[in-house]
């Protein structure tokens, strides 16, 4: 099935006196309708290149991006223009305009699509309510939280009816509980109005919290992408990797908690795995059963639980014993019981 977004074969090459930046290399994504899709990557890796280069705010060097069926190179500039009213765009410092107030920020995309005053007003107050901001269409953008701010911003991105929204950093300038608020309100929105999403974010929680699928950039190309859970559980590249393993540690920490006082610290390790399992009372029969039977100790260097798209899993760093027959056998023993383990060459805690 053809995705709301295809983009085929991307480059983005920035070119001044001096110096040559190849900020996309031969992209290719496909994204489809109701996904919400994450796009992650270091910084500097090209992410904002190509979100801009999704409703042609950059225009591509070469290759294709498709919206709706329709090749954005081959629109005229008021197509474009009209085109943009589907795609709608929300940003990390959220650019409200400072002079005007909540409501009138939200109509000045209404008016200028041709809406009639009193409609906009009506339509503005109406999204104010969607965004649980309505006692503030009064107020001033100086007046309102950073939380706040980006609601705002979410209700003017929606006053057009656009089909997709693209979020560029969206909860970046944002404290976690406040990331958390502004994610729900877009998985909301995703679900209430069936709105495609695209979220640019460097935070590997992020995708993780709402995210059906993601892309991952690296220097520039596409090194993965997928489902969310399935590149969560076994990732294939190394950025895939470094994101997932060392990406921030903004989720609760509650099985640490509890295996600490079973990691024996001083115990020889060699090899380290990471596994993950389906359901968070799995991981202790198994790795109990796994020690008895090989009689020998492994090292618990983590346990954690993440909410991957609303479903909660449970991930473990083990470090296996320096024999290694023993570290076999026990990997050998763990893919029998069906889950999947993948051996972590630099784990670092
Ligand atoms: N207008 C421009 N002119 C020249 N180089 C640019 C321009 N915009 C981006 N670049 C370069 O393209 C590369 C990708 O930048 P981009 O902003 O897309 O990365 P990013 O993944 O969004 O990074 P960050 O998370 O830090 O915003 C970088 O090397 C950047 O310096």
């Amino acid at each position: 099935m053809e995705g709301i977004i295809e983009v085929r074969n991307l480059t983005k090459t920035f070119q001044d006196k001096n110096n040559k930046v190849e900020a996309l290399k031969d992209i290719n994504l496909s994204i489809h309708k109701g996904e919400i899709f994450g796009i992650i990557g270091m910084s500097g890796a090209g992410k904002s290149t190509l979100v801009r280069c999704l409703n042609f705010l950059e225009k591509p060097t070469s290759g294709i991006v498709s919206v709706d069926g329709k090749d954005l190179s081959k629109l005229t500039a008021k197509e474009l223009r009209n085109k943009r009213m589907e795609i709608s765009m929300i940003f990390q410092h959220f650019n409200l305009l400072m002079q005007k107030s909540v409501l009138d920020n939200i109509c000045f995309p209404l008016s200028i699509a041709g809406v009639n005053k009193k409609e906009a007003r009506d339509r503005a107050l109406e999204l104010l309510k969607i965004v649980g901001m309505e006692e503030k269409a009064g107020a001033y953008p100086s007046q309102l939280s950073g939380g706040q701010k980006q609601r705002v911003a979410i209700a003017r991105a929606l006053a057009n009816n656009p089909k997709i929204l693209l979020c560029d950093e969206a909860t970046s300038a944002l404290d976690p509980q406040t990331t958390k608020s502004i994610l729900e309100l877009l998985k909301n929105i995703n679900e209430e109005y069936g709105i495609t999403i695209v979220i640019i974010t460097h935070e590997m929680a992020v995708v993780r919290e709402i995210c059906s699928h993601v892309a991952i950039i690296s220097n520039g190309t596409l090194a993965e992408a997928g489902k969310v859970i399935d590149i969560f559980t076994s990732p294939k590249t190394k950025a895939a990797k470094d994101l997932i393993l060392h990406g921030d540690e903004n989720i609760s920490n509650e099985l640490t908690d509890t295996y600490k006082d079973a990691t024996i610290k001083l115990m020889k390790t060699k090899r380290c795995i990471r596994i993950v399992f389906s359901e968070n009372s799995s991981f202790e029969p198994v790795i109990a059963n796994m020690v008895l039977e090989h009689k020998a100790p492994v090292n618990i260097l983590k346990a954690d639980t993440k909410n991957i798209g609303g479903i909660a899993r449970g991930e473990m760093i083990l470090g296996l014993p320096e024999d290694e027959d023993t570290a076999s056998r026990m990997i050998a023993y763990l893919k029998g019981r069906g889950l999947a383990v993948e051996e972590v060459s630099d784990y670092v805690d």
